[in-house]
């Protein structure tokens, strides 16, 4: 039986959210975003295992999650890096090493940020890569017209949006591919864990998304997570 391992970078600082605190530990709905998130990896019965990755300075996990209660699959890495692909990286290798993760396992990696990932885009995802010989992501077709600008903020083109996709999280792939990938990238340049797989020239699967899987990027972002996770908690 294969496994699926789900890995959740949250070593980011959220300068663009600009709140006290990173934004995985601003309280949305009654817990923190970070919570939300990997909650719903959690209560997935496929996924065997989730871990957390937050940096080796991170002052606020032990609040959250501490070390002496955690639930049973929840692993908590202190090993986050400058960038999110490092971040990725260094995750992805010290459950390697701690034998949390094989080589064939499925990883999914899912953003701290996106905090309303509904179930049922998270299954179609593990539904829709499990036959599948790369992996794949949850992406969503563009749902506006797309301009290309000039340097003047002024528009140059309008562009043909028909192949073009917005990648989501989770991403998921084998855990030993994606280590190749990450291995293999210049983590400057890799801003998902598919364009890692992308530059060995494999094509992952795109799945449909959710609109409500956004991430949270600027503070505004927070009010539509709100009302979000509050309605899921009220029919729940
Ligand atoms: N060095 C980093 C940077 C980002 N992330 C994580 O990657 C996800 C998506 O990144 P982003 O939205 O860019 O988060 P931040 O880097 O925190 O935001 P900003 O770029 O505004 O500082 C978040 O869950 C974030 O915690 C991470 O684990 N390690
Ligand atoms: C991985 C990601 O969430 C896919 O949309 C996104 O690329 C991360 O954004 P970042 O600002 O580069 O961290």
């Amino acid at each position: 039986m294969t496994r699926h391992v789900a890995l959740v970078p949250a070593a980011g600082v959220g300068a663009r959210f600009g709140a006290a605190t990173p934004k995985q530990y601003v309280r949305l709905a009654g817990k923190t975003v970070l919570q939300h998130s990997a909650e719903v990896l959690l209560a997935c019965d496929q996924i065997d295992a989730v871990a957390i990755v937050v940096s080796a300075a991170d002052g606020h996990i032990d609040s959250v999650y501490p070390s002496s209660g955690l639930p049973e699959k929840l692993h908590i890495l202190h090993c986050g890096g400058d960038s999110r692909a490092e971040t990725v990286r260094n995750g992805t290798q010290a459950l390697l090493a701690q034998g949390l993760l094989a080589a064939d396992d499925w990883l999914l990696v899912h953003d701290a940020a996106r905090c309303c990932l509904p179930a049922t885009a998270l299954q179609r995802l593990l539904d829709a890569v499990a036959p599948h010989p790369v992996g794949g992501l949850l992406a969503m077709p563009l749902a506006d017209t797309l301009k290309r600008a000039n340097g003047q903020h002024s528009v140059a083109a309008t562009l043909n949006r028909s192949h073009l996709w917005q990648a989501q999280t989770p991403q998921m792939f084998r855990a030993g591919l994606l280590q190749q990938a990450l291995a293999d990238a210049d983590l400057n340049q890799i801003t998902d864990e598919s364009s890692a797989v992308e530059a060995l020239g494999l094509q992952p699967l795109l799945v449909e998304g959710d609109s409500r899987n956004f991430k949270l990027t600027r503070a505004q972002d927070a009010i539509l997570a709100e009302c979000l996770l509050r309605h899921s908690q009220e029919s729940a």
